[in-house]
């Protein structure tokens, strides 16, 4: 290991490093980067008092996430998250998150999606059915219509529709908890939990509202032997094979806002990105309505089937994932020393894996920055690196709900296609704003018109 060459570094100004020029522009900063070292494969960096070292290449991302994944642990964003989330699958790590990964995973089995997709189809018609009721002189704005109903279909998928007048209450107070997690985890001044300020009050009080709410469903269900087909009853239900155990009521209550907070934003956000690519790109547009059209023939429903066999419109909302990847960067920390490539790696390091960045390199994507869903057609797909695309990340820690996520997007894009046509707004371009997801820095406004008029 000594003989090998330590990972280039990037000095930047004296003391911060490359703090501020990262701070004050991520994807600008991580794109110059992979142009100036891309060669190279890996570059450090230095971020505060730490270095990290980004990953420029689909093979060192495959390395970390997947090969030699458990040398890798969380990094120090998800130890911030873990003070709000609490011990659940996203933040957790070792043969905790093993057995809990292992009870959730049959949750989101294929057969038990099937009866889920019921659940986005019926809200996807509800939605379109909303929308068409609107004034739709007006542009709408898209970031606010897609909150609205992928928080519907994470509640109901969660929790049932058996909740009456507490869907509203939960679903309402599990968004405000979700908004002040994402505003203080991006504070870069946050001030002890304990402290008595106005965000710590407010986030002691949503996430009271919501743990009472949650443990009371908890408990109900616990007596109640009729079967749901929601997430809440698969993870009830789910045993350990080892021990025979399940999930105390703490575990289930951390799983859930856990499921909660990353199935929502994520899915609003790329959901907001197809619409505009969508908007501005007529002839995708077109092409995708007709193959949404053919699939539905003369009904007024989809069926789950459906949402896997229309090939167009996976290519096109795979090709918005590529473009603007909602989990635009992750973080790891190393545990031991390791080797990456030709380099070494020290232990506690932290690594950057950025799909942003592995989903822009000109090497796997010619003109990385044009909108091109035939990218993804099998012909052109075929011999590209694994993790030259990975928006929902790689290896044991793959998103849980990369599956439900596309078929929610499918259900919602395919219904409002054979429904309206999508125009833009605004003449000026959206520009991504990376947050803890990566949105639009501008609101995204589309008119909507009614095709059959
Ligand atoms: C377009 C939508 C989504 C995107 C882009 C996305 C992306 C991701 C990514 C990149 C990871 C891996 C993070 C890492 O390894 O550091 C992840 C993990 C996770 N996602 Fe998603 N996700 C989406 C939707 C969902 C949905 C709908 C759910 C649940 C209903 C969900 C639940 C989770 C959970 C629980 C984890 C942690 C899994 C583990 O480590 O075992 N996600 N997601």
């Amino acid at each position: 290991m000594t003989d090998q060459p330590p990972i280039p570094f990037v000095k930047g100004v004296p003391f911060l490093g490359s703090t501020f020029a990262f701070l004050h522009n991520p994807l600008g900063f991580l794109r110059r980067l992979q142009k100036q070292y891309g060669d190279q494969r890996l570059v450090r960096i230095q971020l505060g008092r730490r270095t990290v070292t980004v990953l420029l290449k689909p093979e060192e991302a495959k390395y970390v996430l997947q090969e030699n994944n458990r040398n890798y642990g969380r990094g120090r964003s998800y130890k911030v998250l873990r003070e709000f989330l609490g011990d659940g699958l996203l933040t957790t790590d070792g043969d905790y998150w093993r057995r809990q990964r292992r009870l959730a995973q049959p949750a989101f089995h294929r057969q038990k999606l099937a009866v889920l997709a019921d659940t986005m189809i019926d809200e996807a018609v509800a939605w379109t059915g909303r929308l068409q009721a609107q004034d739709r002189t007006r542009p709408v704005d898209v970031s606010t219509v897609l909150t609205d109903v992928t928080l519907r279909i994470v509640t109901k998928t969660l929790f049932g529709s058996g909740l009456g007048n507490q869907t509203a209450s939960l679903s309402q107070a599990l968004n405000e908890l979700n908004h002040i997690i994402s505003q203080t985890v991006l504070n870069p001044i946050r001030l002890p939990s304990w402290f008595p300020s106005p965000a710590n009050q407010a986030y002691e009080k949503a996430s009271k509202q919501v743990n009472d709410l949650i443990t009371g469903i908890i408990q109900t269900r616990r007596q109640d032997a009729t079967p749901h087909d929601d997430l809440l009853d698969m993870l009830l239900r789910a045993t350990d094979e080892e021990t025979g155990e399940g999930m105390t009521d703490a575990q289930l209550l951390s799983e859930l806002i856990t499921l909660f907070t990353a199935g929502h934003e994520t899915t609003a956000t790329s959901m907001a990105w197809t619409l505009y690519l969508l908007a501005t790109h007529p002839d995708v547009q077109t092409r995708a309505r007709t193959e949404a059209q053919q699939t539905l023939g003369t009904r007024t429903r989809f069926s789950a089937d459906d949402l896997r066999t229309m090939p167009y419109l996976s290519q096109v909302i795979n090709e918005s994932l590529r473009l603007y990847p909602p989990a635009w960067a992750m973080s790891r920390l190393s545990l031991g020393p390791d080797t990456l490539g030709v380099y070494s790696l020290a232990a506690d390091e932290g690594v950057l894996v950025s799909p942003y960045i592995l989903h822009h390199d000109p090497a796997s994507w010619p003109n990385p920055d044009q909108f091109d869903p035939d990218r993804f057609a099998p012909e052109r797909a075929a011999g590209r690196h694994s993790y030259a695309f990975l928006p929902f990340g790689g290896g044991p820690r793959l998103c849980i709900g990369n599956q439900f996520a596309l078929l929610e997007m499918t259900a919602l894009l395919g219904q409002l296609l054979t429904m309206f046509d999508l125009t833009s707004a605004d003449t000026t371009a959206a520009q991504p704003s990376p947050l803890i997801t990566l949105r639009s820095k501008q609101p995204i406004r589309l008119y909507l018109r009614n095709l059959t008029i």
